[in-house]
């Protein structure tokens, strides 16, 4: 049993789009909670956070969209992680952009590094979200949020104070990628992140990814922070998204990554990002999202000790 806290966090103006701003309140209408509760979970609703007012900040980089806006989402949102990060429970932040991860994973990071154990990150998206403002072709914040944790240079004041601690690059594994810019290229391979691309998937299935990952999480007693976004998934079956990049992982492969997170009992905090319920076709991806998050709590068709192999 797990003492789930859920927390809405409605901020889109890290995307191109608008609509996440509705996907704290599509995954209550999916039923997330009820599904955890019936896994056996504790599940406390905290309702949605409040952006803070932040005023103009000072920047070269003026394609920066809706900086204000964003920055006042990240502050709020490191505050609300670092707090939930020292008690015992497990937040699942419910998006909102993938910009919310900007203060979440900070706040997340600063709270371990003040318990003095390492935090790790398993990004599974499309994308790296690894451009800074300069590499950045949209402007869109939502694509920096991974560089922007790893303390990358040339960021605006984004938390309204130095980054309490950077995350280390060699700490995060991404899965899923299938669309990288150039320039971010650049700078994710010059990090020491973990990356596989589809094809990574393909030739070795989730498991060997993503189990020595696991394995090095354990070995170093760490935690483990969690980022969905929904562009992870074939947009076949999740088309509530505005980033969509085709060849997306299955539902089997999805469901495999989440059951064995599950089994891995290392997972401390997750982000659920970008769904954008006004691209959804019936509530599906919301629902989609929700079974995901079910199989990473527990859900499960069979149990082991049942099976022969
Ligand atoms: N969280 C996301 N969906 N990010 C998409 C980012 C797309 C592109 N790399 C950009 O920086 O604009
Ligand atoms: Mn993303
Ligand atoms: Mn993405």
């Amino acid at each position: 049993m797990t003492n789930i806290h859920l927390l809405g966090a409605p901020i889109e103006e890290g995307a191109g789009r608008r609509g996440c701003i509705m996907g704290p309140a599509a995954y209550r209408t999916a039923g997330l909670a009820e599904e955890l509760a019936s896994l056996g979970h504790e599940v406390v609703d905290l309702g949605d956070a409040q952006r803070d007012e932040v005023d103009a900040l000072e920047t070269e980089y003026t394609h920066l969209k809706l900086l204000p806006q964003v920055a006042g989402w990240a502050r709020s949102l490191h505050r609300h992680a670092y707090d939930l990060a020292k008690q015992d429970v497990l937040p699942i932040y419910l998006g909102g952009d993938h910009a919310l991860s900007m203060g979440t994973v900070t706040g997340h990071v600063a709270a371990a590094a003040e318990l003095g154990l390492p935090q790790f990150v398993l990004w599974l998206d499309a994308h790296s979200d690894f451009n800074v403002p300069a590499s950045s072709p949209s402007g869109n914040i939502h694509g920096m949020p991974v560089a922007f944790a790893c303390g990358l240079d040339g960021f605006p004041d984004i938390l309204g104070k130095p980054l309490p601690a950077p995350l280390e690059s060699r700490n995060v594994c991404m899965i899923g990628l299938r669309s990288v810019d150039g320039m971010e290229r650049d700078l994710l391979q010059a990090s020491d992140a973990l990356a596989y691309d589809m094809r990574a998937i393909d030739e070795h299935g989730i498991a060997k990814l993503l189990l020595p990952f696991l394995d090095q999480v354990a070995a170093a007693d760490g935690l483990l922070h969690v980022s969905l976004d929904v562009d992870f998934i074939e947009p076949d079956i999740a088309p509530a998204v505005g980033t969509t990049v085709p060849g997306g992982a299955t539902f089997r492969e999805a469901h495999h990554i989440m059951e064995m997170l599950h089994d891995s009992g290392l997972v401390t905090s997750l982000d659920l990002v970008e769904l954008n319920p006004f691209l959804d076709d019936r509530g599906r991806t919301a629902r989609l999202m929700v079974d995901l998050t079910a199989s990473l709590f527990g859900r499960r068709v069979l149990d082991r000790r049942t099976q022969s192999y």
